[in-house]
């Protein structure tokens, strides 16, 4: 084989590779967005309790405690990430 043919053939075979790891990302993502959908409406459980008792939706406290775990799990970003999935669960 010359070697442009070789080239071409290690990217087609590197293209494959990538699309198969690629798969589980996606199942991952699924996966993940199936878990937020659950954490979403355990939450709105528990902001329902909370304001039928006469409480506020949110509780500041408990949001520092989740910010810290996703902060200590990732850093910053992780922080990201707790502010937007609060974000989501409080609808
Ligand atoms: O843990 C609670 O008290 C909730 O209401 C759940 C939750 C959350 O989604 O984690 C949502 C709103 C509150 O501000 C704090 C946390």
């Amino acid at each position: 084989m010359s070697s442009t043919a070789e080239q071409a053939s290690t990217e087609a075979a590197a293209m494959v590779a990538v699309s198969t790891v690629r798969q589980r990302i996606d199942d991952l993502d699924h996966d993940i967005i199936e878990l937020l959908r659950r954490r979403q409406e355990v939450s709105q459980q528990i902001q329902q309790i909370r304001t039928g008792a006469g409480g506020q939706r949110v509780e500041p406290a408990r949001e520092e405690l989740i910010l810290e775990r996703y902060r200590s799990a990732f850093g910053g970003p992780g922080r990201d990430i707790a502010t937007a999935l609060l974000r989501i669960c409080r609808g």
